[in-house]
């Protein structure tokens, strides 16, 4: 994402701004924001609204302040906040000290839904949307070999939130393990019959895995969105690369063991598998990690060393930590620094710690933003690191 040309922040007596050092003062802060010659003042008490911050515009050419009509939810006021102009003429705004999932905001200023609301109302317009950590919404395809803890993982995250997820049933050719139910852990099938129904289109993806046969109905899939809940794939690379390839627009991770050694044990240890199948997955694992790091296929790799620390990960690539903590630095949301400077990398906002002899960087990848105003802004993945 580039940046849009001819725009600047300015930083008045308490505010903060691009690129450059700020100390914010603890009281009722305002920044100010120069796009071309317009200065947006944000921040202090909304003149309508208390509950939310408040917008002032000043124009150049004709030197008058006026307040536009503010559609969306904005954020409360805080006793700080930074800024950074974002293209699409948005405005990226951090609350300073704010309780998780209400620390990034966006304004939209000249953004294609506020120019069709400035059309409609013929009045100066601004929207607030919220930022959303993570791809709260799309289904979450997970590969890997076996024995890595696919299963293992997807089985924590529906425990902890049985509401949220809903598991795609997939269909197989080979014979239920001891404890597996049909319906549950998988549709047991008939190989005539469901490459029958490959043949009638009622699978969305499906592949040769370890001498069998598995895929994934297009109904199971619907069965999940339809109860309302995020749908969780656990499918091989050759299905990933078909899903990847289909309509269906979700996140790809692939989980990587820390060895072949560990790897093999897990699948022992397992006690499901025939020497000889063992021994074929683990031929497979090879060729399953090169192509699932190489390939492109996958956005996320998780590496599952420690059962607790990936869990933890994962939860974070999903924006559903609760308190991150990553490299030894928490972070309630975003706790702001006091004194930081913000500077913008490609897709990355680099907020800054300075003064301290302990810095703490705080890093938001913005490059798969989607949505927006007068909703959520969604897709900001957050780091931080301390050093
Ligand atoms: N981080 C870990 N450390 C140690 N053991 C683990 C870890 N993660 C999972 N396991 C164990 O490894 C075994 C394999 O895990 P799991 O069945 O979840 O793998 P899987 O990737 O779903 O395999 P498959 O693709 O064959 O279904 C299980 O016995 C599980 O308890
Ligand atoms: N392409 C697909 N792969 C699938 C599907 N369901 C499971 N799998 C993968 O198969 C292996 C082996 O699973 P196991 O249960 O026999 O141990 C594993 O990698 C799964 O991810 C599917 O519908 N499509």
């Amino acid at each position: 994402m580039g940046e849009a040309p001819a725009i600047s922040v300015d930083h008045l007596e308490n505010g903060h701004s691009n690129g450059v050092y700020v100390k914010s003062e603890p009281k009722n802060i305002e920044i100010s924001v120069e796009i071309g010659d317009r200065t947006f003042m944000i921040g202090g008490n909304h003149e309508r609204n208390n509950f939310s911050i408040g917008v002032q515009i000043h124009d150049k050419n004709s030197n008058n302040w006026f307040s536009p009509i503010v559609l969306g939810t904005g954020p409360k006021p805080s006793q700080g906040y930074s800024a950074f102009v974002l293209e699409q003429g948005r405005i990226l705004v951090i609350k300073k000290g704010s309780p998780r999932n209400e620390s990034i905001w966006f304004l939209e200023v000249d953004s294609p839904y506020v120019r069709e609301q400035k059309k409609l109302l013929r009045k100066e317009v601004v929207a607030w949307s919220k930022g959303v950590r993570g791809n709260a919404e799309k289904p979450i395809v997970i590969s890997g070999p076996s024995g890595v803890g696919k299963g293992t993982l997807i089985s924590m995250l529906m425990k902890e939130f049985p509401s949220m997820f809903g598991f795609s049933v997939s269909h197989t050719t080979r014979s239920p393990r001891s404890m597996e139910r049909d319906g549950v852990h998988y549709h047991f099938a008939d190989k005539k019959v469901m490459e029958k129904e490959i043949k009638d289109g009622k699978f969305l993806e499906f592949a040769s895995v370890h001498g069998n046969l598995y895929g994934t109905s297009i109904e199971s899939v619907e069965a999940v969105t339809d109860s309302g809940k995020r749908c969780i794939l656990d499918i091989d690379v050759q299905g990933a690369r078909s899903v990847r390839a289909s309509s269906l627009d979700a996140i790809f991770i692939f989980v990587c063991p820390p060895s072949m050694k560990e790897l093999e044990d897990r699948l022992r240890a397992r006690g499901t598998e025939t020497e000889e199948q063992i021994q074929k997955r683990l031929r497979n694992a090879e060729a399953e990690i090169k192509e699932g790091i190489s390939s492109g296929i996958f956005g996320l790799i998780l590496y599952n060393d420690n059962l607790e620390e990936c869990y933890k990960k994962l939860k974070k690539l999903l924006g559903l930590d609760e308190v991150t903590s990553v490299n030894g630095v928490e972070i309630e949301g975003i706790n702001l620094p006091t004194e930081h400077t913000v500077s913008k990398m490609e897709d990355k906002i680099i907020i800054q710690e300075t003064g301290k002899e302990t810095r703490n960087k705080i890093v938001l990848d913005i490059s798969s933003l989607n949505g927006g105003a007068p909703g959520r802004t969604r897709g900001i993945l957050v780091d931080a690191i301390k050093f």
